[in-house]
């Protein structure tokens, strides 16, 4: 296990007693201005001479963002009067809090008691007595006195006996630091991935000019939908991505079918949220399904791993989707409700965006992520050639679907061949054929709507790897 004390620098007595001394006069200058609140110091009980590094204080921080949490869904107001968090002597903050001080103290013991980690904060409630200022006691509303964090007796008979050296002190810190530290990366990853995805979602849509697809500037292959929709859909779907996070975040099992299982309920939900949010207009279908599959895929892995690794999030994708195809899809005579894929599975034998799924998302790994990855300049820019180049490779079934006829991927073909040929959206040619291919889907009402959700795919994993890859690796 990783040792935090190996970095800080140490403080000798005089500084703990200074450090003590400007604390005590900060407590009375705050009682004595504000005597309509309550004034709470925070701090942490660490033992021995390294008080404070980034661990510790990264700590700290977690640990108060969850005591504010508590407040704010009790409906208590507080708010934080200075803090010192690179202190040598440790960090602290002060808070003044809009309740009676014994009610504040409740709250602040069972902050301190809700967690073995939480152990290590000391929440001081301040009352005025007299000209006096001191810490409410645990004993003042019998609440059960403080334990020792290493072995759970009264924790004052194990400080007054000095019973547990420095060294066994500092290991038990290290153990609930670390362990409290890797919990709260879980949830920072979790929120990256979510605002990662949802950015995917919009960049794509920004990106212009996209054949067959809504852009900024024009829609006509999609009339009934415009950005604004797609702003939208975007937005109504952060429940449900945060949820993928978690699925994979959590996962106390490498039965990654089964979190598919728990992920497609989650989807099924998001799906109507979608319709909702769009007044009834399919938008991000298959991006639900998609992108849902690769958040989670990509917490799992990371949950695994401890880091970002594109080769792992794949093969979690393949793993949770092994039955996808063989469950989903049967030979069976039409259904009245039949949608795009499976009519196309049943007459052509297309396995569409699941068998894609199925195999990893090989057309964004081999062509979407390349071609991203190597494309100089502008999102805009990146994503457009992006488009180009997973179109040419992907059996669109939405395209098959607005053409009613196989052919239309050769036909595609050509055109994506052309514009790149010209050098897609890099150059004044290929950009001209790009505007003419947009008027030609709009003009014959085509769409590249499965190819969009590659393009989502491919920059979601873009910026995982560009953002995520270097930090918040969890040691
Ligand atoms: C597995 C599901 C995706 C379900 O599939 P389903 O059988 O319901 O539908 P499909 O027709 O197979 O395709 C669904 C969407 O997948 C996208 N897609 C298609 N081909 C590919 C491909 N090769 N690679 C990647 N993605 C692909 C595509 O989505 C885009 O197109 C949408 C616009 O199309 P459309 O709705 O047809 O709209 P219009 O053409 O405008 O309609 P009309 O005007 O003609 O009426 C746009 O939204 C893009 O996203 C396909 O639409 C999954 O949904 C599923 O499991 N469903 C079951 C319910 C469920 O479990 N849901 C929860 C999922 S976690
Ligand atoms: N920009 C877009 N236009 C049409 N369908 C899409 N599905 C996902 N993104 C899309």
């Amino acid at each position: 296990m990783k040792n935090i004390f190996i970095s800080g620098k140490e403080q000798d007595i005089p500084a703990v007693l200074a450090n003590k001394d400007r604390r005590a006069a900060v407590q009375r200058r705050l009682v004595a201005d504000y005597p309509e609140m309550t004034v709470v110091a925070a701090k942490l009980n660490i033992p021995g001479p390294i008080k404070n590094n980034s661990a510790i204080k990264e700590f700290f921080v977690a640990g108060l963002y969850q005591l504010e949490q508590q407040w704010l869904q009790a409906g208590t107001a507080f708010y934080q009067k200075g803090q010192w968090l690179e202190a040598g002597t440790g960090p602290e903050r002060f808070y003044l809090v809009k309740a009676a001080a014994p009610t504040v103290k409740k709250a602040t013991t069972a902050f301190e008691e809700a967690t073995a980690s939480n152990r290590l904060f000391d929440l001081d409630v301040l009352v005025k007595e007299g000209e006096q200022v001191r810490p409410l006691s645990r004993a003042d509303s019998s609440q059960p006195a403080r334990r020792c964090f290493v072995c759970g007796r009264p924790a004052k008979e194990c400080g007054r006996s000095r019973r547990h050296s420095v060294a066994k002190l500092q290991a038990a810190v290290n153990e609930l630091i670390v362990g409290a530290l890797a919990t709260a990366h879980q949830s920072v990853v979790s929120d990256r991935l979510v605002q990662f995805a949802q950015r995917a979602l919009l960049y794509e849509v920004m990106a212009w000019p996209k054949p067959g697809l809504v852009d900024p500037v024009e829609h006509g292959a999609h009339p009934d939908m415009d950005a604004f929709t797609f702003i939208n859909s975007s937005v109504a779907l952060h429940r449900y991505l945060y949820q993928a996070a978690e699925v994979g975040m959590h996962a106390s099992t490498a039965d990654y079918p089964l979190l598919f299982n728990e992920l497609r309920e989650f989807g099924k939900v998001a799906e109507q949220d979608m319709f909702v949010a769009t007044k009834g207009v399919n938008t991000h279908k298959g991006a639900v399904f998609s992108l849902g599959v690769l958040v989670m895929a990509t917490a799992a892995s990371w949950h695994k791993r401890g880091r970002i690794d594109l080769a792992d999030i794949q093969s979690v994708v393949k793993a949770a989707l092994v039955d996808l195809v063989k469950g989903d899809l049967k030979q069976q005579p039409a259904a009245p409700n039949e949608t795009a894929g499976e009519q196309q599975y049943r007459k052509y034998g297309l396995t569409g965006i699941r068998g894609e799924a199925q195999a990893g998302y090989p057309t964004v790994f081999r062509y979407g992520l390349p071609t991203m990855l190597k494309t100089a300049g502008t999102w805009n820019t990146r994503i457009v050639q992006t488009l180009l180049a997973l179109a040419r490779h992907t059996e669109d079934s939405t395209l098959i679907k607005r053409a009613g006829d196989l052919a239309i991927l050769k036909w595609k073909d050509q055109q994506v061949d052309q514009c790149l040929a010209a050098g897609g959206v890099t150059t004044a040619a290929g950009r001209a054929l790009l505007n003419d291919l947009e008027q030609e889907f709009t003009r014959r009402h085509l769409s590249l709507g499965g190819t969009a959700d590659l393009v989502i795919l491919t920059v979601f994993l873009t910026i995982v790897k560009e953002e995520l890859a270097d930090g918040l690796a969890n040691e």
